[in-house]
């Protein structure tokens, strides 16, 4: 069982993400692509990766928007398996959204 980690100190290595608005532990990022078949091809990546990774985003999608929250339900809190798929999204979109 990987050890739920204190958020801020997360959040510090990731400048592009922010305390998710949720009960539990967990950090989040908008993006805004430039239509949707960017914001689809972004998540095809993803959740390429999350199979792989047995690890799965909390998203939503509308339109050239992906709204992401990560969080480890298994450890009740953000652990490093959610820091390295924040670090994935973040080299996947650069470039890509406002
Ligand atoms: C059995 C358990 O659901 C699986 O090991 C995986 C699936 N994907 C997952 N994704 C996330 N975000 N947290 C988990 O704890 C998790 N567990």
């Amino acid at each position: 069982m990987t050890a739920a980690l204190d958020v801020t100190e997360v959040l510090a290595d990731l400048p592009d993400w922010r305390r998710a608005d949720d009960p539990r532990p967990a950090i989040a990022r908008s993006l805004r692509f430039a239509d949707f078949n960017a914001a689809f091809g972004f998540m095809t990546r993803v959740a390429l990766l999350a199979d792989k990774a047995d690890h799965h985003p909390e998203w939503s999608n509308v339109y050239n928007r992906v709204e992401v929250l990560l969080t480890t339900h298994d450890a009740g809190g953000v652990t490093e398996k959610d820091i390295a798929m924040a670090r994935f999204i973040d080299g996947a979109v650069k470039g890509l959204v406002e």
